[in-house]
Formats: C-alpha cells, structure tokens, sequence
C-alpha cells in the first residue's frame, strides 16, 4: 500500500508547524571527524527543503553509529556546517534530543528553521523503542516525516514509535523515491528484468536470491558466493570461499531458477590468486579449472563478455554485490566492468539500480554514480525490501489516500 508522502503537504498544513523529521543522516566520519561522504546529508535535503519553504520548524533527528550511552565521537555536531551549507541556512544544535533545552530551544524557533537533535542512539530506550521515550520525542512537535530510509528496517522509537503519538506520519521524499525504486521498479519491472547478485558468501544473500527468482528472467551471479554453487556442481574450488553447509541449499536455488524459467548464469572463467593479498600472483582459469592451492578473487574476461551480452537485452537491471575482492586492484576488473555496463545501459534508457552496500561503492570508485537510475542510500534497508520484507519505519506511516476515479 502506498503511503501519504510529505509532497501532498503545503502551507496550509505546514506553517508555523513543528515537524519533527527522520533523517538517516548516518555518515562516514574520519579520525578528524570529517565527512568522509555526505551522500546522506544531500539526499535528506529535499524534504527539508519543502517543509522549510512552506514555514515549517524542522527538527531533525539521525543515529549516528552504534555508541553505547553518550559518546562524544558519536555527535552529530560534525554534520552542522554542512547541513547549514546544503540547506543554506544557519542549522541550530540542540546538546540532546529530549528534555527541558531541547524543548526551549524548540520554543524558540522561529518559522523556515532547523533544528538538530543530537544522536537519538545514545538514549538506549531509542532501539528499545520504548513509548515513554517516544512519546517524549514526539511532544517536541506537531507532526511526523520519515525519510530515513537506511534506516526504516529498524523498530525504533524515533523511526516507528513517534507515528503512534503523531498524526499525520508521512514519507520524505527520498523514503518515497527509494520504495519506488526498490519496490515498484523490482514488482513491477520493464522487462526482460535482470538481477546481478554478488558479495562475499551466499549465506547472506539466501533471502534476496530466493525473492528475486520470483521476479526476474535473468540472474547473473558473482563474488566469493560462486564457488558454493561450483562446488555443488561438483567442480574443484581450490582454496576459494565456500560455505560447505550450503552446497544442497545452492543445487536447490539452480532448480528454483531452472523451473522458474529464468536464465541464471554463473560465471564461466575465473581470476585466480595463491594468496588473499592485494599483490597475489594471478592467472585466469575456465570455472571448472581451478587448481589447489588457488583461490578465485574476480570473474574472468568471458565471463564479463556473457554478462555484457545479457544484459543488452534488458529494461532494468538491479545490481546488489560487487563481483570480486574490489578492494584489490587487480581483482576489481570483473565489478568495475558490470559498473560501466551499467552506465551504458543507463544511457540507453535501462532503469539501473544499485541495491546498497558495497556495489555503491564500485560504482562510485569507478565514476558513474550519476549515470545511475538509482542508488540506494540503505545496505541493511534495502536488502530487506529486495527480499520482500516489510520495513517497520514504512509500514508505521499514514496510508497514502486513495485518489478517486
Ligand atoms: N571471490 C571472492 N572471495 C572472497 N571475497 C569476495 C569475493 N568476491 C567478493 N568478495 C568480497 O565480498 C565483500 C562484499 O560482500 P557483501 O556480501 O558484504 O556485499 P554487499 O551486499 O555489497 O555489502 P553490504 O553487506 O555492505 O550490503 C567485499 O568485501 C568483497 O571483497
Ligand atoms: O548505515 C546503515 O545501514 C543505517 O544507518 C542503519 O544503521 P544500523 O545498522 O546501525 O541500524
């Protein structure tokens, strides 16, 4: 079911109004505590944005990492001069995010300003999501908007238990953009729709392969999970990754696909290492020729040929796994490949998604990012909405209402 999305509230509803507003503003900061990448700061921007133009008090809530109780490495004040960059106004900080300051600093906010609540991690109540606490959030303002994306798989208070003491509780824009793409674009695809799974073992993509063969007709599979699926085939694997446990679990995911219908390949050549370093010795070996003491870290020329060539043929592709160690030059030929095959296909009208997680990161190192359809700001996030779980942080939200015929 849709839900009521931020876009459908003007200034009517929204001036003078306190609008206590989810951000994932989640970011990477270095030993200096500079942003290291503020994707998430600009993608919380156009929410802000609307609610700010239409008179609206935002105060805006994030986590930042995972502190147990107040860690002073964990404050948000590090994201002020860039928010207030980004938004063009000069962002407030509040040293908390309930209690008798906050609440003065809340009284005293004047229309079109914001406000930033300091880390909503380092109460312990918040992933408790326990009412009392909020509540308390909640009494901070009159309505709610979650646009926290990367982190709506999780019930907590600020993410799913503010929506039961504020109405309305509404979808940002990037929360909305991000359920189009990974929901609808994935439900609903221009076909022939390919997915492109890799990452490292297979154990923790069960669930996304399993729901994408529900939906696709081509699965292209890569990274360490390859050799699980080799090794149940009954090929040498060498020293590659193999989850020994899961050979059954991978022989059954080749039938689903082959009763599905849907074209699933494997890559056909490898790139093999004698050690897991970044200066291993290398060689490129046909799948069913890797020989002891050899470990697979990319897939081989071929391979990426296969790949390329199927994926021609589609309207949209989702991508979710690099395809080998991209960490290491050498083994980043296969990732970047698919990378810049997506780039292409882009230009050619293809939706291109980029599911989260360390694919972001390819497409980044390799600079097509813009090229991109779309490119989840979740890991964990999206990679539950692509094995059909429901989010708590969306499900909690207003129903959109239904425009009449
Ligand atoms: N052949 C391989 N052998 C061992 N590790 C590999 C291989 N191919 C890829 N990997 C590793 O897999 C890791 C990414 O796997 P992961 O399952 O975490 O992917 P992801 O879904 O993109 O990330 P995230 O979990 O952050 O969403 C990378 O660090 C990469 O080096
Ligand atoms: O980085 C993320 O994936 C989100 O911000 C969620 O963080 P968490 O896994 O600590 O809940």
């Amino acid at each position: 079911m849709a839900k009521r999305s931020v876009g459908e509230l003007t200034a009517e509803d929204l001036k003078g109004k306190k609008v206590f507003v989810r951000a994932d503003l989640n970011v990477p900061l270095d030993e200096n505590q500079n942003i290291t990448d503020d994707t998430r700061i600009r993608a919380a921007v156009p929410t802000i944005k609307h609610l700010l133009s239409n008179g609206a008090k935002v105060i805006l809530s994030s986590h930042l990492g995972r502190p147990k109780g107040v860690t002073p490495k964990y404050s948000l004040s590090p994201l002020v001069p860039r928010l207030s960059e980004l938004l063009g106004i000069k962002v407030q900080k509040a040293d908390d995010c309930i209690g008798p300051e906050v609440e003065k600093l809340v009284a005293s906010l004047p229309d079109g300003s914001v406000l930033l609540l300091e880390n909503v991690r380092f109460h312990k109540e918040e992933e408790k999501n326990e009412p009392e606490f909020a509540k308390k959030l909640a009494s901070l303002a009159d309505l709610f908007v979650n646009d926290a994306f990367g982190t709506a798989h999780r019930a907590h208070a600020s993410t799913e238990g503010v929506t039961k003491f504020l109405k309305p509780s509404v979808a940002g824009f990037l929360l909305q953009k991000e359920l189009d793409y990974l929901d609808g674009a994935v439900s609903n695809p221009k076909r022939p729709f390919a997915a492109i799974v890799g990452g490292s073992k297979v154990s923790s993509k069960i669930g996304v392969i399993e729901s994408l063969l529900e939906k696709v007709d081509i699965l292209l599979l890569g990274g360490g999970m390859i050799f699980t699926f080799y090794k149940a085939q009954g090929l040498s694997v060498g020293s590659s990754l193999v989850e020994n446990d899961k050979l059954d679990l991978a022989t059954s995911l080749l039938q689903k696909a082959k009763s599905k219908g849907v074209s699933l390949l494997l890559p056909t050549d490898v790139v093999i290492a004698d050690k897991f370093a970044a200066d291993a010795d290398s060689k490129i070996v046909p799948s069913s020729a890797i020989p002891d003491g050899w470990m697979g870290l990319d897939i081989g020329p071929d391979s990426i040929k296969t790949f390329s060539d199927a994926l021609d043929a589609t309207k949209t592709v989702i991508w979710n796994g690099p395809m080998g160690v991209f960490e290491f030059d050498k083994f980043a030929v296969g990732t970047e490949a698919i990378a810049k095959k997506l780039a292409e296909l882009s230009g050619k009208g293809v939706t291109t998604i980029i599911g989260g997680g360390d694919s972001v990161a390819a497409v980044e190192k390799v600079g097509v990012a813009d090229k991109m359809s779309h490119i989840s700001t979740g890991g964990g996030a999206s990679l539950e909405l692509l094995e059909g779980k429901e989010l708590p942080g969306v499900v909690a939200l207003d129903e959109a209402v239904p425009v009449a015929a």
